[in-house]
């Protein structure tokens, strides 16, 4: 599998990198809780953008972003704008999710940004196109919060990403059975032996989940999202405890 470095951050090689979502909706909390998780030992950190009260205010994102460059130091910055349609709050509206992620990218605030492979191709090719011009990179991605889909599913998204440009796939799905999961990891495994796939963000959510938080590195899966605070999502582990685990699982 490939890598994709990132500030000095070798994504796809080594211990998983950590990264933490910032739900916070307001300026002021986003960047205390930006501060706060920079005290723990993360790798990068994601702005969970559509859960910001200014989301249709350009200026408002922008000071945020430059607010969170400057806490966060070198610590690459991920922006998400996670839609109703995948679990999360932003209510899709093509030419405003375009402009924003445009804007984002041109700041060159950000080091990565979110798009949904499941969106419109008229906006996810020209956000690749441009966040490649720009040196920054890109996470596709594909979420289902309620059941785990068939692994020729799963297979054909991940296929999908890498045609659309992606720099790293991400899948984040509900086990409900052990099975589940085995198709989680087996669907992970079989990308992680391609020569020159691309690096891989496997993600089971839930309580059964948790397994895959956890070792999901040995099946192929590059990054796992912990909390410092707020989770964004079910089954996440706190930043301190999937660090010791990384650590145990490397010693
Ligand atoms: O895509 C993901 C993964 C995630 O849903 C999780 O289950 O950890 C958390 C989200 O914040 C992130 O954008």
């Amino acid at each position: 599998m490939r890598t994709v470095r990132v500030n000095g951050l070798e994504i796809g090689s080594g211990k998983p990198k950590i990264a933490v979502p910032l739900v916070e909706t307001t300026t002021p909390a986003l960047v205390d809780a930006a501060k706060r998780a920079c005290q723990e030992p993360i790798d990068m950190v994601e702005w969970r953008l559509d859960f910001f009260d200014n989301i249709h205010s350009n200026a408002a994102i922008l000071e945020t972003a430059r607010k969170l460059r400057q806490v966060l130091g070198g610590h690459p910055l991920l922006v998400t704008l996670r839609t109703k349609e995948e679990g999360g709050n932003y209510h899709f509206q093509l030419t405003e999710y375009l402009r924003i992620y445009q804007e984002l990218i041109k700041s060159h605030l950000v080091d990565l940004i979110d798009i949904e492979v499941l969106r419109p191709t008229t906006v996810i090719l020209p956000l690749v196109r441009l966040a490649h011009e720009e040196q920054v990179k890109v996470i596709m991605s594909n979420h289902d919060f309620c059941r785990t889909p068939p692994a020729a599913v799963l297979q054909a998204r991940i296929e999908q990403m890498t045609n659309l440009g992606a720099d790293i796939a991400k899948f984040a799905v509900m086990p409900r059975s052990r099975e589940d999961l085995l198709t989680i990891l087996s669907t992970s495994l079989h990308h992680a032996d391609l020569a020159d796939g691309i690096p891989l963000v496997a993600i089971g959510m839930g309580q059964q989940g948790k397994i895959i938080r956890i070792g999901g590195e040995i099946f192929g899966s590059c990054i796992s999202f912990g909390t410092v605070g707020k989770a964004s999502a079910p089954g996440q582990l706190a930043v301190t405890e999937l660090s010791k685990i990384f650590d145990v699982l490397h010693e």
